[in-house]
């Protein structure tokens, strides 16, 4: 092994980063970490956390401070400890709420279990979560709540959610950044919540981005709120300059204010176990067989412990668990024992929780996951870290107006959090796919916010409904490229979304959009079977007519989650539609639109999908053999992804949902039309002469 790995050097990691943010972790173990976890009792685990030092500092300075940025190393004790230290000191008291933001759905999850276990109550009580469609909060469990559906829907949602709102019994709540903005609909000063920890602040999503300015806004008129944003690799100085900037503050200077407005910044120190971190010595060609070679390596050589892998997307994953298996079985190695388990946000519920299984006696489980295990996460058996270095990113083109999925290079952030994975529960092993020059001189401290890099639409109309006019007066912690918040601001003045003067218009558009909802399981070694299923539901209009069909075989079934199994489709997806089905036919009845059915006519569905994506029309030109597309805008060069039904079909003229780029860009969810709908669902938009030529 030392052959293709070097260690790191074991130098004590520098806080500031001072050089260049190269993480060189420790040697030196803190005193828990020799010791195993498992057998202490929960209340000495949790003393043995670095955080717990701090608690009281930690409890000062959010009483004197309206902000406080935590930068601690990972598995310190950041999101388990600190809601429960808040709630020790009073602040739940009065039925008041703590909050704890997380990026991710599946971190809020198991981040809210892990809390609920360690004081002793079932998730759902004092300890709940909510994330889009599930909320575990109160005593009253109840699917329900939210639904990001692409832009104006939210807002009609948020509506509709309304008359379901409960008293909130819980005091710890852990919830995704973009939950808690939705629930700024209802109550825009979040007035049942004393401190709202925006946790991994570092992620910089669109919604942590757009939830650091409300929040930095309600602060004007909540003296009593405290905040609290936390992360292992935030830049702490530029945060604190944000929240202390303060626009149009008059007559402050010199007056000293409790809470002081100047933010607090806490380092804590210490770690949990080390992580000795291995580079390659060559730069890898192929990070599959790169990672496939390492797991065989650590799985023979290595003493017992759990493995996982960070890859890009399902595809990588695939790709991975195929070879694995293949090159376990022929292998001269001892690779008996492998558990081998993929883990992205496509998976159904009962397929990622098995990640979170104890490994038998004599196994060794591999896990192979996206960035979805990057932050937050305690996988208890995890010992070695395999780290691709890559993930998918989003990028937009403002110009081009296409938003492209590419495999691009980690953050050394993110390489932090993906090492911090090993070493929770005991020392551990982190094995970079890139070479330790690469990681010092080429990869980036912290990858650019999802703001500066996508399609702003939805971020426009949330924060339209959210009664911020001025968009571009806004106090983003990063600022949006103009260019992109134009083209946004445009595409919902077409969709007749917002008026002349850019505000939001009655809900013109708010009856097409697009739930966002895969509802196929993978085809994890049954592709062959998985095709076979999608073809008895196919629809020669396309892929948003096939959905239909999923869901009247599925109402049919009396929604058996067995029909669902043998036909490849996520049982708890099709419940989720059913709930949103149910949702929206509520809100259409509350705002007056007459429901009738299409019965049989797909026009009509077909229509209703071009009202709204009308932007995303392309066509084939007659003489292309090549399945090649053009789009109506901007002439761009695109494909049918092959999980369409329309792939080969190749119909003349197509509406897409989204576009995904690998060797080209793919589009996805794709329905068959009439260029003469796009004249009258959008005749703003579309001229005569622009479909002309190619009609
Ligand atoms: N589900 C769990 N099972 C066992 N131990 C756990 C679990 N969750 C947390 N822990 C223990 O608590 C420690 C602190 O976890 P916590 O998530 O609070 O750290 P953190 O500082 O927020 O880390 P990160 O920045 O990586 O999210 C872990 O390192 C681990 O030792």
């Amino acid at each position: 092994m030392s052959q293709f790995w070097k260690p790191g050097a074991e130098k004590p990691r520098l806080l500031d980063d001072e050089e260049g943010g190269v993480v060189f972790l420790s040697s030196s173990l803190s005193s828990a970490s020799s010791i195993g976890y498992g057998y202490a009792s929960i209340e000495k685990q949790r003393q043995r956390l670095p955080v717990y030092k701090y608690r009281t500092a930690i409890l000062y300075l959010v009483e004197t401070h309206a902000t406080t940025i935590i930068v601690g190393e990972t598995g310190s004790g950041k999101t388990t400890q600190i809601p429960q230290y808040l709630k020790e000191a009073g602040w739940a008291d009065g039925g008041r709420v703590i909050a704890c933001t997380q990026p991710r759905r599946l971190a809020v999850q198991a981040v809210a279990s892990r809390v609920a276990e360690e004081m002793g109550v079932k998730v759902g009580e004092e300890v709940g979560y909510t994330i889009r469609f599930e909320d575990f909060t109160n005593k009253v469990r109840h699917l329900s709540s939210y639904l990001s559906i692409f832009g104006v829907i939210i807002f009609v949602m948020h509506a509709g959610i309304s008359s379901l709102a409960v008293q909130d019994l819980t005091a710890i709540k852990f919830l995704t950044d973009g939950v808690l903005l939705r629930e700024m609909m209802d109550d825009p000063l979040l007035t049942k919540y004393s401190v709202i920890m925006v946790d991994e602040a570092h992620e910089r999503s669109i919604s942590t981005d757009i939830l650091l300015g409300l929040l930095k806004k309600i602060q004007r008129c909540r003296s009593d709120l405290r905040l609290i944003i936390s992360s292992a690799t935030i830049e702490a100085k530029s945060m604190s300059a944000f929240f202390h900037a303060r626009k149009g503050r008059r007559g402050l200077e010199g007056v000293e204010l409790v809470p002081r407005l100047e933010p607090a910044i806490l380092s804590v120190e210490g770690r949990g176990f080390n992580v000795q971190i291995h580079y390659v010595e060559e730069p890898v060609s192929d990070y599959v067989q790169a990672a496939v070679s390492t797991v065989l390596l650590i799985h023979d050589k290595e003493p017992p412990g759990d493995i996982l892998v960070f890859l890009t997307g399902q595809d990588d994953i695939d790709a991975t668990i195929q070879l694995l298996t293949e090159e376990a079985r022929t292998s001269k190695k001892n690779s008996s024992g492998l558990i081998i388990l993929p883990l992205y946000s496509g998976l159904s519920r009962a397929e990622q929780e098995q990640v979170f299984s104890p490994t038998p006696r004599g196994k060794r489980k591999v896990v192979i996951s996206t960035n979805i295990a990057e932050t937050s996460l305690t996988l208890e058996g995890i010992v070695y870290v395999v780290d691709s270095g890559f993930s998918k990113q989003r990028f937009y083109n403002p110009i081009s107006d296409i938003e492209n999925l590419v495999v691009a290079p980690i953050s050394k952030a993110s390489a932090r959090q993906r090492a911090g994975r090993a070493g929770r529960v005991r020392p551990g092993k982190c094995y970079r796919l890139y070479t330790e020059e690469y990681f010092v001189k080429e990869i980036p401290a912290e990858g650019i916010p999802e703001m500066q890099r996508s399609n702003l639409v939805s971020c426009v109309i949330q924060l339209k409904a959210l009664g911020i006019d001025n968009i571009l007066g806004f106090d983003w912690p990063a600022s949006p490229p103009p260019e992109a918040m134009i083209r946004a601001l445009e595409v919902l003045y077409s969709l007749g979304v917002l008026d002349d003067d850019a505000k939001l218009t009655s809900p013109t558009g708010f009856q097409v959009a697009e739930i966002p909802l895969s509802i196929w399981v993978s085809g994890r070694g049954a592709q062959k079977e998985l095709d076979e299923a999608k073809l008895r539901f196919a629809a020669a209009e396309g892929d948003h007519v096939t959905f239909l069909n999923i869901y009247k075989g599925f109402l049919q079934s009396c929604k058996s989650s067995h029909w669902c199994h043998k036909n490849f489709i996520n049982y708890h997806a099709m419940k989720k539609v059913i709930e949103i089905r149910e949702q929206l036919r509520r809100i259409a009845q509350r705002i007056g639109i007459v429901m009738k059915s299409c019965e049989s006519d797909m026009q009509v569905v077909r229509k209703a999908v071009t009202a709204g994506f009308f932007a995303n029309a392309c066509y084939s030109e007659a003489y292309s053999q090549s399945g090649m597309y053009k789009t109506v805008r901007g002439s761009q060069e695109v494909y049918i992804h092959p999980s369409s039904v329309l792939f080969r079909v190749n119909p003349k003229w197509v509406i897409y949902h989204s576009l995904v780029s690998t060797d080209r860009q793919y589009m996805r969810n794709v329905i068959s039309i009439d260029p003469s709908w796009l004249l009258e669902v959008a005749p703003h938009f579309y001229q005569q002469h622009r479909l002309n030529p190619i009609h």
